[in-house]
């Protein structure tokens, strides 16, 4: 089994479960943002009942239980914990029907077809394999683990059992993030004004060539310093794989599996007798656009036209973030193209809205005036459209069961449904987070850690 992830074995993925990514229908594509069934099936198929199992009781899988009692095609069958008296007292707060004490119950228990890896991340790689072993689809809370060779390990695992395999990256499946993703993009030649003068009712931003994100919490409003899961290394602890998985995964969104070109990253790791992982990282990426064909083209007429006039590289984009505990920050990110900017508004990891304010090409936005845009003073004003995704509103039943500890967790709604679409279209990975931006973005992070830790 090859502990790198390769294009061709990704293709060969594909090819296997008889699916391209590009063929998917786009309602399985695009999670929940149609209530229709998936179009693969018969409108005379019953929609999958999807009966989960959730493996851990701590403060996630709590607030994923609530989500999945708001979504009608989808069941709690089982939980599991390290102690029967704790896998008792969550299966009476959510009404599950069945309490394991251990692990391994949980996973091999008939009633059960995915398991919800909510254990702590230094664990998620056994947890998962056990599973997958049991017959067990599997969706793994971000990081799926602490190497990328360990990621690939379960991918390839899932592939030769023909099981769901997710990392749970679940800002993916946020409305907000699919309408953001859909306002990106447009080729190297994204400067034409070819909708000038025209009311823009889909307007997109081109391609991607600015990123800054930040999530960045004041740890000591979580927990203890040093022994919290934050902190405490044996436990996962360091903010390089609490928080960095989501600004990794905002940086790659325009790139998909196009790794960094480099990367540089800066850190704090405590002076401590006790071992911690890090409490801040400051990092840049660089990237290039997947567009060098015209990107070449482009140049070369410009060289051959007038070499004064050869305009900057355009295949090329720069990220810029920061991650930690040592303060809360604003948590947005910020994609900029030639004609304009997306702000994803906070918190960016589990947004609710987004904020599109387009640039006319050839002028400065930004509060310009006429003279210092050399236009005229219409064609500077920037437009701005804000979009709005309200979350579902929890329940009576969730709000007795205690609501929810983290930001904005009713949005496993989406998630959790893309899972049982793609399951009931037999699609066994995200399209949304691939194997390789899931396993490249678990590279990324080890290659900064790398660095921080020198
Ligand atoms: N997607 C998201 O928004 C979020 C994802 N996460 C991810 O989910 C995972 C769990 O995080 P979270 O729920 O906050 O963590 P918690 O500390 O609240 O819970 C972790 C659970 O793991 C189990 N566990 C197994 N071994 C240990 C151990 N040695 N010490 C402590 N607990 C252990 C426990 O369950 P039991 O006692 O039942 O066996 C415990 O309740 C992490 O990987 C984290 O990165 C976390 C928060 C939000
Ligand atoms: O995954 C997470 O880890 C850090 C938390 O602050 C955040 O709410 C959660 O989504």
């Amino acid at each position: 089994m090859s502990s790198t992830p390769s294009k061709i074995m990704i293709d060969e993925y594909d090819a296997k479960l008889g699916y391209h990514r590009s063929v998917l229908p786009l309602d399985i594509r695009l999670g929940i943002t149609t209530t229709s069934s998936p179009s693969s099936s018969s409108s005379l198929e019953q929609p999958l009942l999807l009966r989960w199992g959730l493996l851990a009781t701590g403060k996630v899988a709590h607030d994923f239980a609530q989500a999945l009692k708001f979504l009608p095609h989808h069941t709690i069958t089982a939980v599991g914990s390290r102690t029967i008296e704790r896998a008792e007292w969550f299966a009476r707060r959510h009404d599950i029907p069945t309490a394991h004490g251990t692990y391994e119950e949980l996973t091999s228990d008939p009633n059960v077809d995915i398991v919800y890896i909510a254990s702590l991340h230094p664990d998620h790689k056994d947890h998962a394999v056990m599973a997958l072993n049991s017959g067990k689809h599997v969706l793994v809370e971000k990081p799926m683990t602490m190497r990328a060779e360990d990621a690939q390990l379960l991918y390839d695992l899932g592939m030769e059992k023909q099981l769901f395999v997710g990392e749970g990256m679940w800002t993916r499946f946020f409305p907000a993030v699919e309408w953001t993703r859909s306002r990106i993009g447009g080729g190297c030649n994204d400067d034409d004004d070819d909708d000038e003068g025209e009311a823009v009712v889909e307007p997109k931003i081109g391609n991607v060539r600015v990123i800054q994100a930040d999530f960045s919490i004041d740890g000591e409003d979580v927990g203890p310093y040093p022994t919290d899961s934050l902190y405490a290394k044996e436990l996962g602890g360091g903010s390089a794989w609490t928080m960095l998985p989501y600004v990794v995964g905002a940086f790659s969104l325009p790139f998909g599996s196009r790794e960094p070109d480099r990367i540089t990253a800066n850190g704090i790791i405590p002076d401590d007798d006790y071992d911690v992982g890090d409490v801040a990282i400051g990092m840049t990426m660089t990237f290039t656009i997947d567009d060098n064909e015209s990107h070449q083209q482009q140049q070369s007429a410009s060289r051959a036209n007038n070499i004064d006039s050869r305009p900057p590289p355009r295949n090329k984009a720069i990220a810029s973030g920061v991650v930690g505990y040592l303060a809360e920050s604003s948590e947005v990110t910020m994609y900029a193209g030639k004609r304009g900017r997306i702000i994803v508004n906070a918190p960016a990891h589990c947004p609710t809205s987004a904020t599109l304010i387009r640039k006319p090409v050839g002028s400065r936005g930004n509060g310009a005036t006429s003279s210092d845009s050399g236009g005229d003073s219409s064609s500077s004003n920037p437009t701005t459209m804000h979009v709005e995704f309200p979350l579902p509103l929890p329940s009576k039943a969730i709000l007795d069961s205690g609501g929810v500890q983290l930001p904005n967790s009713m949005g496993f709604v989406y998630e959790a449904e893309a899972v049982r679409r793609l399951i009931s279209a037999k699609y066994y990975t995200f399209p949304q987070w691939t194997p390789e931006e899931s396993v490249g973005s678990i590279r990324t992070i080890e290659q900064m850690l790398n660095q921080i830790n020198q």
